[in-house]
């Protein structure tokens, strides 16, 4: 029997030897596929018969489009897990990666890359919480048009000290960004579904949701896009924040209903914006990229050479574990976590 093979999707940009050396234990294959459609009629005509795992990476949507049940129906029976090189796992519909059937080749399981990611997303985080607070926007706009400061110079910004940052999601990305703005001088608190526990939490105060929409400062939204979190905030969410509140946005676009929030930065009720991250990627709403008060990076949070090294390294790992059964080394997602312990029995 030959070696089982591996399907890449995307590219591997910082760790290609040790893609390379996955070749010891399974035969690397690519798809020539420019979109879905492409990719569907591939592997309907049996061009991915007998891959057990595919490496894929957040821009290779473009070429599957979502991992959703008309994906999985395609794929062949062998095709076993998919190995996501990132923290954030919305391009895949967890619930339709399980309910493959029996008798089309069982549930698929998924990995991904959390906390490589936490570093370089918090330090993102604190770049935009900082530009956003200083208004420094304004200022670098005004410069790069040859006019100092501006014709009118900017308001006055605010400094992070003796502020309270909300913190909506408070996993590894926000637990990390927690500790730097407590060396910022900043209070924290945060909000989950779950209270953390003390260790966990290291001082950040628990709040209801809609306390932390009252009470902070500055609000971080780090929590994971899914139906349950798509438009989280809102016309509703924001009337409730304090006039002035800073939003930064590290997580997804989509978690806030952008339409509402250039309509609360028109209005004065959010004071300023820092966001990492778009509804529509690579699309930016003309609203934000029209007013000075935002500051806008193009989803750049993890973008450093040591973090996408370490995401590639370990999203290798994870399948290299798959092909060589040692599952218990994989990071598989929540929602996969039992049915990977049914494989393991
Ligand atoms: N900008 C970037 O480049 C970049 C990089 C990495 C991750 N991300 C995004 O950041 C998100 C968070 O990453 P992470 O590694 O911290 O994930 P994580 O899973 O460690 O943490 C997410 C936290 O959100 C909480 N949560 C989930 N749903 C919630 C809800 N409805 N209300 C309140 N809390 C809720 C979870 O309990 C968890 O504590 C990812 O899902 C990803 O979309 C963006």
């Amino acid at each position: 029997m030959g070696k089982p093979k591996v399907l890449l999707l995307g590219n591997i940009d910082h760790a290609q030897l040790t893609w390379d050396a996955l070749s010891e234990v399974a035969e690397l294959t690519t798809s020539s596929a420019k979109d879905r459609a492409a990719f569907l009629a591939e592997a309907k005509a049996g061009k991915l018969d007998g891959v057990v795992a595919a490496y894929r990476t957040f821009p290779s949507v473009a070429q599957t489009g979502l991992w959703d049940a008309e994906l999985v129906d395609a794929l062949p029976k062998s095709f076993k897990f998919i190995a996501h090189n990132g923290a954030g796992y919305d391009q895949l519909r967890p619930d339709a990666l399980l309910a493959r059937p029996a008798d089309k080749g069982g549930p698929i399981i998924a990995t991904n890359v959390p906390t490589a990611v936490d570093d370089a997303t918090a330090d993102t985080g604190i770049f935009l919480m900082l530009g956003a607070l200083r208004n420094f926007n304004t200022s670098i706009m005004a410069l790069r048009r040859n006019a100092w400061r501006g014709e009118t110079p900017p308001a006055l910004g605010h400094d992070p000290q003796g502020k309270l940052i909300g913190i909506l999601g408070m996993g590894g990305i926000g637990r990390n960004f927690a500790n730097k703005a407590r060396a910022f001088g900043m209070r924290v608190a945060y909000h989950n579904r779950r209270e953390l526990d003390a260790a966990a939490a290291a001082g950040a105060t628990y709040l209801s949701f809609d306390e932390l929409l009252a009470q902070s400062d500055v609000i971080l939204v780090s929590v994971p896009l899914s139906p349950a979190t798509h438009h989280l905030i809102s016309t509703a969410e924001f009337a409730k924040m304090k006039t002035g509140v800073v939003v930064v946005n590290t997580a997804r676009g989509a978690v806030i209903d952008e339409a509402a929030l250039v309509k609360a930065l028109d209005d004065g009720k959010v004071g300023s914006a820092g966001l990492d991250v778009f509804e529509e990627e690579p699309k930016v709403h003309p609203g934000l990229v029209a007013n000075d008060k935002v500051l806008l990076l193009p989803h750049m949070g993890t973008w450093t050479k040591e973090t996408q090294t370490k995401m590639e390294e370990w999203c290798i790992g994870n399948v290299r574990s798959a092909v060589e059964g040692k599952y218990e080394q994989m990071s598989v997602i929540g929602e996969h976590k039992e049915a990977l312990a049914e494989l393991s029995k």
